[in-house]
């Protein structure tokens, strides 16, 4: 397997922090490099510190969906999602990764659109004909960050059981799994059923997982 384009350092430190307001209110926006130079930010509302297991919604990277509207993938509602839950509790992070196309990159994750596109495989099908793995993604940097921010528990909006095996695998204790269904649409349709198939998300779950201690 080719090694991630993206490497996946697990230290990231903050270099400023800003108001952010959104359609869901006002959050506010810190920035974080990583040992590898990637660049990464964290929206924050209210005082999750303070609280015992803040809402937190850890985003990859979808240029695609978050920002050009693309209906192949359920991310930018699901990220939309996730900040009208934070807004309306009125606390929590969103961890967003510079993680594009599960740690592929923007560029591999277009090769990879198109031999799904021209060849019919699929997302995990696509990404090992390029030669990368299935998901390359690495959450060590999200630990580092929230730690930052003085978390360490969080209910975390997922609906993928490997998200939250890595972030207990970096130190973060995830006490909640709350799903995030947002975004189906018929374009997507094969693309979330390859993602409950290959990688078990949990699409048709309702909230689940607390594993609560
Ligand atoms: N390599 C590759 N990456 C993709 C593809 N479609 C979406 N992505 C990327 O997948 C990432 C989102 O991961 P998903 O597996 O959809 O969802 P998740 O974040 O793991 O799970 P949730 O927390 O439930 O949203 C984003 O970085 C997308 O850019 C694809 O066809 N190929
Ligand atoms: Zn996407």
């Amino acid at each position: 397997m080719t090694d991630s384009p993206l490497d996946n350092p697990s230290i990231a430190r903050e270099t400023g922090q800003a108001r952010l307001p959104t359609r869901w209110g006002t959050f506010r926006i810190h920035g974080f490099e990583a040992d590898n130079g990637g660049e990464h930010v964290a929206l924050v509302m209210g005082d999750p510190a303070a609280a015992d297991a803040p809402l937190v919604r850890v985003h990859s990277e979808c240029l695609t969906g978050d920002a050009l509207f693309s209906q192949r993938c359920d991310c930018g509602p699901q990220l939309e999602a996730a900040m009208k839950r934070i807004g309306e509790t009125g606390e929590g992070i969103i961890v967003y990764l510079r993680q594009e196309g599960r740690g592929i990159g923007l560029l591999n994750k277009i090769r990879a659109y198109g031999l799904q596109d021209e060849e019919g495989a699929d997302t995990v099908e696509a990404n090992e004909a390029l030669g990368f793995a299935a998901d390359g993604r690495d959450y060590g940097v999200a630990a580092s960050m929230l730690g930052s921010l003085g978390v360490s528990r969080v209910r975390l909006m997922t609906n993928n059981p490997a998200k939250v095996d890595g972030l207990e695998a970096t130190g973060v204790r995830v006490v909640e799994r709350l799903s995030l269904l947002a975004g189906r649409n018929h374009h997507n349709h094969a693309y979330l059923e390859t993602k409950a198939a290959k990688f078990g998300h949990h699409l048709d779950a309702p909230d689940g997982g607390t594993d609560e201690a």
